[in-house]
């Protein structure tokens, strides 16, 4: 690994490092995260599809990879730029190296850079586009911008269909069924249904495709829309099929992605973020009981509206019922006049706090209780 790797950025600042993982071009939106833990969550979670993350930890790679810790089937992210690798992986739960994995599975990265730095033009001008090229790739900086400014912007991006299953399948719940749940994939992680089994929730996970029919064959006792890459602007079918499930008033929670499809389903706007929100340690405001909850995020999106406030939509009344303390985003949405929840933040995050745990508790009650 001393290969030569470049990360160029929308806004032209070329950064010079290492090649790390696998050699070759990857185009897509810069973003940082913020965690110090969590590597292999972070870059197996389909949220990230598409995006390049720069790591803010400095060092990152010292726990290894193992083969439990995924939360889909393959590494997600576009590209990986970190400033400082592990030379050598010390964990007991560890089976291969990180630069080890990205090389596997043909993921381009780039250590040696100053992440911090990078961050900080990402935090003042925004997400931007960008590459890492390194081995045949490299080229002068003018041919390598030209690349990044051809690419597609995260704005209008339809991803889903890059993630979703390509079949249904059901994770069964642990000990006695108490009920059973239809999830609609647009980018779930493995830690979702693993959740809900522990529960008692026997999760019946489809492709982003399935129709009303589909989704509610078999009548269950209700429906999870998960997290999941891209614009929500996008997720037209998504959102005609939530709205159909608020209209039949079956249970129904969301997460991120799955948030921002129910706020549409319900009138509310989406919008970009500048930066969005990606770290373990996100605080948020629960309007109804004033607590606030340390949190997990990963977004660039968010629901446009005042927090704290109730709006009349299609389905009754919508309380804007979290919010994020750093910036007044809103950060979750409770429907009053039908069975109807969701969240912006991830109560499934692995490595991370788990304050939000209850929300799939709050899920199970909202079931009972129909
Ligand atoms: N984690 C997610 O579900 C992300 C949702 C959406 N793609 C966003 O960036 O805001």
């Amino acid at each position: 690994m001393s290969d030569e790797a470049v990360l160029v950025l929308e806004d032209g600042s070329v950064h010079r490092g290492e090649a790390f993982g696998a050699r070759g071009r990857t185009l897509g939106e810069a973003v940082f995260a913020t965690g110090m833990t969590g590597y292999q969550e972070t870059l197996t979670d389909p949220s990230y599809h598409r995006q390049i993350v720069v790591a803010t930890a400095p060092h990152i790679g010292n726990t290894g990879w193992n083969d439990e810790d995924d939360e889909s089937v393959r590494i997600q992210v576009a590209g990986y730029v970190v400033r400082d690798p592990a030379r050598r992986p010390s964990n007991w739960r560890s089976q291969r190296d990180l630069a080890e994995e990205l090389s596997r599975q043909g993921v381009v990265g780039l250590a040696g850079v100053d992440t911090r730095a990078i961050t900080r033009r990402l935090r003042e001008a925004g997400s931007m586009r960008a590459g890492i090229f390194s081995g045949d790739a490299l080229a002068d900086a003018t041919t390598m911008r030209a690349a990044v400014l051809d690419s597609p912007a995260m704005t209008g991006a339809d991803l889903a269909g890059a993630v979703t299953t390509g079949e249904a399948y059901t994770v069964p719940a642990v000990g006695e069924t108490r009920f059973r749940v239809a999830a609609l994939d647009l980018g779930i992680k493995a830690n979702t249904p693993r959740m809900l089994a522990e529960r008692g929730i026997e999760t019946r996970v489809l492709p982003s495709t399935a129709t009303i029919d589909e989704l509610l064959d078999g009548a269950p006792d209700g429906v999870f829309l998960s997290n999941g890459p891209g614009d929500p602007a996008t997720a037209v079918h998504a959102v005609d099929l939530t709205a159909e499930v608020l209209r039949r008033e079956v249970p129904l929670f969301g997460i991120c992605f799955g948030n921002q499809i129910l706020s549409r389903a319900l009138g509310l706007g989406t919008y970009k973020m500048r930066y969005g929100h990606r770290g373990i340690n996100i605080p948020v405001v629960d309007h109804t009981t004033g607590t606030v909850a340390i949190t997990s995020q990963n977004h660039g999106f968010a629901v446009a509206g005042e927090p704290g406030a109730r709006v009349a939509s299609p389905a009754g009344t919508v309380h804007l019922s979290h919010s994020c303390p750093n910036d007044g985003t809103v950060e979750g949405v409770t429907c009053e006049d039908v069975p109807a929840f969701s969240v912006q933040y991830h109560p499934e995050a692995a490595a991370g706090p788990h304050d939000a745990a209850g929300l799939f508790d709050r899920f199970a009650d909202l079931m009972g209780k129909n």
